[in-house]
């Protein structure tokens, strides 16, 4: 399996099935600002309130390939196995990405556990050996990389982004950006105030 990060925004996701996974589904789509297309007879009644909320679109039918000539992103969780097997099989073919939820290999894409602190986003992953785990695993991570995390990688977004524009020397660059990666600042937000003024001053910028 390849891992890659995905910007949502010019994909359109179509999830087949509307039971209790595909409302699982639903809801981590929903966590990365996803919109969802959703194709089923019957619908969780979660997914009834999210579509009345605009989150989601619903399309009351048994999902058939026509339904899918559209989608980029399809994520199979219907309970025919048939329909299942059929849908991922002429999407794989059509060169869409497929999650097939009940039989992985029959997909070409997996769904990861996943762990976000702002910018920061860990994926945990087996290949379907034990989706049990790989949450475990993104739980066990998420005491490691705490709530701190999320203010620490604004500060060092705002940090590479300053280092790119005013400092032109690439060794240079490296060091102020490796120095900004270590605990000091993590730990301590007025550190982070010490290092912007240093930086600042080295490169002759008002503060
Ligand atoms: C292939 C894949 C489909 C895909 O790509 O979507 C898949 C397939 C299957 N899952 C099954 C079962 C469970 N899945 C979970 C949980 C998660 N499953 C997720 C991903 C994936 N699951 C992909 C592989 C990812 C990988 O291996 O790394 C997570 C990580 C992400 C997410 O779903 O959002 C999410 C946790 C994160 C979170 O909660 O945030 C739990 C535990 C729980 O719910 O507590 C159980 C019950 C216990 C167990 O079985 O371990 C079954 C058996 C069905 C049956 O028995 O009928 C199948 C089918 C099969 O394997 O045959
Ligand atoms: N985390 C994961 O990835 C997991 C995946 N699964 C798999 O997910 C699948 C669905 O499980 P549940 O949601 O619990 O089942 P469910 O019975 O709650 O829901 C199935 C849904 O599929 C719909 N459906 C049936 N035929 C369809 C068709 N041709 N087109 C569109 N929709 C159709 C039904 O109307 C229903 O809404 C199963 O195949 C199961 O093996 C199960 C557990 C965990």
């Amino acid at each position: 399996m390849f891992p890659v990060q995905i910007n949502p925004a010019n994909y359109s996701f179509t999830v087949v099935g509307g039971g209790e996974i595909a409302n699982h589904k639903v809801k981590n789509l929903l966590r990365f600002g996803i919109k969802p297309l959703v194709i089923s007879p019957h619908f969780h009644p979660d997914l009834l309130t999210l579509e009345k909320d605009g989150l989601i679109e619903l399309k009351q039918k048994f999902a058939e390939w026509s339904d899918l000539i559209d989608a980029h992103f399809i994520i199979l969780v219907t309970n025919d196995e048939q329909a299942n097997d059929r849908l991922a099989k002429q999407a794989v073919a059509a060169g869409k990405l497929v999650v097939h939820a009940a039989n992985p290999a029959l997909g070409n894409a997996q769904l990861p556990a996943v762990l976000r602190r702002g910018k920061l986003q860990i994926s945990v992953a087996t290949d379907g050996a034990s989706p049990t785990l790989a949450k475990q695993i993104r739980d066990d991570l998420a005491e490691q990389y705490d709530e701190k995390y999320e203010s620490y990688l604004a500060f060092l977004a705002e940090v590479r982004q300053f280092v790119k524009v005013h400092v032109q020397e690439r060794s240079e660059r490296n060091k102020w950006l490796k120095e900004a990666a270590t605990p000091l600042y993590l730990e301590q937000a007025e550190a982070r105030l010490i290092l912007w003024k240093r930086l600042y001053h080295r490169n002759n910028v008002e503060y």
